[in-house]
């Protein structure tokens, strides 16, 4: 579990990205933190791996406080991946899945076993553990960013944007490519998009965030859907409505999202009180 306990952070310059943030995003399930540009999210996500460190308040990981561990150390337990995958462009696609794993110690050939592996794992095909970044397409580059990010079996796997720079056929494959790899592995995922829709598909907890970081909201899917808590947050996922018109519907007595053609949008939610 990672808490945050009002959490603030201002920049050198004087920016207060966040103010006094408060969270509990629960194991082994998807966070998304969704929000219009320089409402904090990325800071948000860069504090649990002290990429960013808070001004105040307190962030726990599993009871232990981030604070005292050492950045480093943290950044080699939790993965990370961002969008434009963040591929280091002269080392070979077996090279940067293996990349973190090498820092630790791991052998070499080892690491490039394991990294094999996941290349199956996030469905890439083997022949291109010897090619280069730029011999793969986006998306595929996003699935090495991917399977980088899993290289050390990390308890968190944080995402920031990762769909974000591909077209949308490709987009969706991954997102239905997290959700098994989700189900498989089980791992606490804090998921950083502008996009209300991808928010909805991949979060088991859904953060609106308003500039600061402040919470418009958060909760399912459904009940999010069921009850915008604001204004804000009616017209935020209002004008992604305009294109998809989520509803929720109860099909077999099971809640799940359904788009304007009547196609499954969301994986099923789970059924709260009526
Ligand atoms: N290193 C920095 N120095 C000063 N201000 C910063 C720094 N990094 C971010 N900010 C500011 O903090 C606020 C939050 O930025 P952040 O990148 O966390 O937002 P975001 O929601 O992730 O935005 P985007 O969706 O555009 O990536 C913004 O006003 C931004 O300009």
């Amino acid at each position: 579990m990672i808490e945050f306990r009002s959490i603030s952070k201002r920049f050198d310059d004087g920016t207060l990205a966040v103010d006094d943030f408060s969270l509990i995003m629960p194991s082994r399930q998807t966070t998304v933190l969704v929000g219009s540009s320089g409402s904090g999210k990325t800071t948000l996500l860069r504090m649990i791996n002290r990429m960013v460190d808070a001004t105040s308040g307190e962030l726990e990981i599993d009871g232990e406080n981030v604070s005292t561990i050492e950045p480093v150390q943290l950044r080699r337990r939790i993965g990370y991946v961002m969008q434009n995958s963040g591929l280091l462009p002269h080392r070979r696609v077996i090279d940067n899945i293996a990349t973190v794993p090498r820092l630790n110690g791991v052998p070499k050939k080892q690491a490039h076993a394991r990294a094999l592996e996941l290349m199956d794992t996030v469905g890439l095909d083997r022949d291109m553990a010897e090619r280069y970044p730029a011999q793969l397409s986006g998306g595929q580059q996003q699935r090495v960013g991917v399977a980088r990010g899993l290289a050390v079996d990390p308890n968190i796997l944080l995402m920031d944007e990762p769909f974000g720079a591909v077209d949308p056929i490709v987009r969706a494959d991954l997102q239905q490519e997290l959700l098994r790899l989700q189900r498989e592995l089980d791992k606490t995922v804090v998921f950083v998009t502008h996009d209300i829709d991808e928010a909805f598909l991949l979060g088991d907890q859904v953060v609106i965030l308003e500039k600061g970081g402040r919470i418009a909201q958060k909760g399912t899917p459904a009940e999010i859907l069921a009850n915008p808590a604001s204004d804000f947050v009616a017209s935020f996922i209002g004008a992604e409505r305009g294109k998809r018109a989520l509803s929720i519907q109860t099909i077999d007595g099971a809640q799940v999202l359904v788009d304007g053609d009547g196609n499954l949008a969301g994986r099923l939610v789970e059924a709260g009180p009526a």
